[in-house]
């Protein structure tokens, strides 16, 4: 049995990112990798433009104005935000300016509005600014030509404000990772097939095809497979052919009918993992194949969930080209409920954190933490860690947490 960072460590190391790219426009790079760094002709700003509504000015005309002995200025134009001034600032002059206005030649400071006190054609200025005062310089907060997004980071919103500000209007991105996903077991039926005795709803699935977007891979859902060795053979055999990576949940512990792990030695794959000290998932299986991954996620619904976070998003991070930010996020919180374990496997207890009174409180879920618990993972966005050794983490004591939403 690997320790969870073992597991963690074997899992990365044996990932290589694909490197296949593809070009795509502004409006389909949300959630998308950079494949090459972003760069852009332009400055920003573009020009040196007035961060006030108020008055373009030149300061060495303004340095003796005080409140007492105010200087006065003949407005020789206006210049709103989008429009190219047309006169050059003579000595004594200045522009009427609004934000985002571009500064006339000649003018080197921008007095606010508020400060200053208009009469027809002419303003007074009451305090002697400084040159550059108010002023967005030209290329100050980007030049053209030098790295404006690198490779291999996650395009979210900002990036895409900045891309779109940039007239970068395609990108190099890596392809997405095709990721198989199917649930094993006879029990099994869909939401919408009417309950025999014994039976149970496939919701892995869904949570898995909804982690797998979150994640920006390409989800192919294959529904239920019986646990028939034939039929998840061939069923395996197929996905593992077609796709950089497998997810599949149940089969992959000690029953007569957990066929996963035999399925996939016998279809040539190499099996890295196949037990881990962790609760819930002790069974997560892990294989490589030339041209594939496969990750076997216990059956029972917490197990799935809590090794998906914890090792198989991660996992096509690193896939899909990322480069930084692979792993879990974890904080120190204040646990508001004593928290228990066996002490022999590292423990995810399932709750909320907030941020409350400059700290991180952790909030256990109420109920049971049976791994065949699914309800009260509702509203959850963090798992406790309890380590290997220790039974107990009293309340108000604290404890990593790992976020996952
Ligand atoms: N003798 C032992 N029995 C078990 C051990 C063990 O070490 N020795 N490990 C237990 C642990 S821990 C886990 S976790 C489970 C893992 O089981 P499998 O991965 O083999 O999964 P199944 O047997 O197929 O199912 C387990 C459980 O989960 C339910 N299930 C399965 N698929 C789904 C689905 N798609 N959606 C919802 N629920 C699902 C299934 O009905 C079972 O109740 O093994 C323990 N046993
Ligand atoms: O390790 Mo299992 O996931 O507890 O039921
Ligand atoms: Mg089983």
């Amino acid at each position: 049995m690997f320790s969870v960072e073992d597991t963690e460590k074997i899992i990365l190391d044996a990932i290589q990112p694909l490197t296949a790219t593809e070009t795509v426009t502004l409006d389909a790079v949300a959630g998308r990798i950079l494949a090459t760094p972003v760069s852009s002709e332009l400055d920003y700003p573009h020009e040196d433009n007035s961060a006030m509504d108020g008055y373009a000015a030149r300061s060495r005309d303004l340095s003796q104005a005080t409140s007492d002995h105010p200087v006065t200025l003949n407005i020789i134009e206006e210049i709103p935000a989008g429009v190219a001034p047309s006169h050059r600032l003579d000595k004594g002059q200045a522009a009427r300016i609004f934000t985002g206005g571009m500064l006339p030649l000649g003018a080197d400071t921008i007095i606010m509005q508020e400060e200053t006190e208009r009469e027809g054609d002419q303003v007074k200025v009451f305090s002697a600014p400084e040159s550059g005062q108010f002023v967005r310089k030209q290329g100050s907060f980007y030049q053209a030509k030098q790295c404006l997004l690198p490779v291999s980071i996650p395009i979210k919103a900002p990036e895409i404000a900045i891309l779109a500000a940039m007239q970068c209007r395609e990108v190099s991105v890596y392809c997405r990772p095709r990721i198989t996903m199917f649930s094993s077991g006879n029990e099994l039926v869909m939401p919408n097939e009417t309950l025999k005795r014994g039976q149970l709803v496939d919701s892995n699935q869904y949570a898995l095809k909804e982690l797998v977007k979150q994640q920006g891979g390409v989800a192919i859902p294959l529904g239920i497979i019986r646990d028939d060795k034939e039929a998840l053979k061939s069923a395996i055999a197929q996905a593992i052919s077609s796709s950089d990576l497998v997810i599949s949940t149940g089969g992959v512990s000690v029953g007569d009918y957990d066929y996963i792990e035999s399925i996939l030695t016998e279809l040539g794959g190499t099996i890295k993992i196949n037990s881990v000290a962790i609760k819930p998932g002790k069974p997560l299986t892990f294989a490589t194949f030339p041209n594939c991954y496969y990750f076997g996620l216990p059956g029972n619904p917490v197990s799935a969930l809590v090794t998906f976070w914890r090792f198989v998003a991660p996992a096509i991070k690193k896939l899909s080209g990322q480069t930084s930010n692979i792993e879990p996020t974890f904080v120190t919180a204040k646990t508001q409920q004593a928290l228990k374990a066996n002490g022999k496997r590292e423990t995810y207890l399932w709750g909320k954190v907030s941020a409350i009174g400059g700290e991180y409180q952790f909030h256990l879920a109420g109920g049971s933490h049976s791994s065949g618990n699914l309800i009260n993972l509702a509203q959850t966005n963090a798992l406790a860690v309890i380590p290997v050794g220790e039974t107990q983490i009293s309340a108000q004591k604290t404890v990593t947490v790992m976020l996952i939403n």
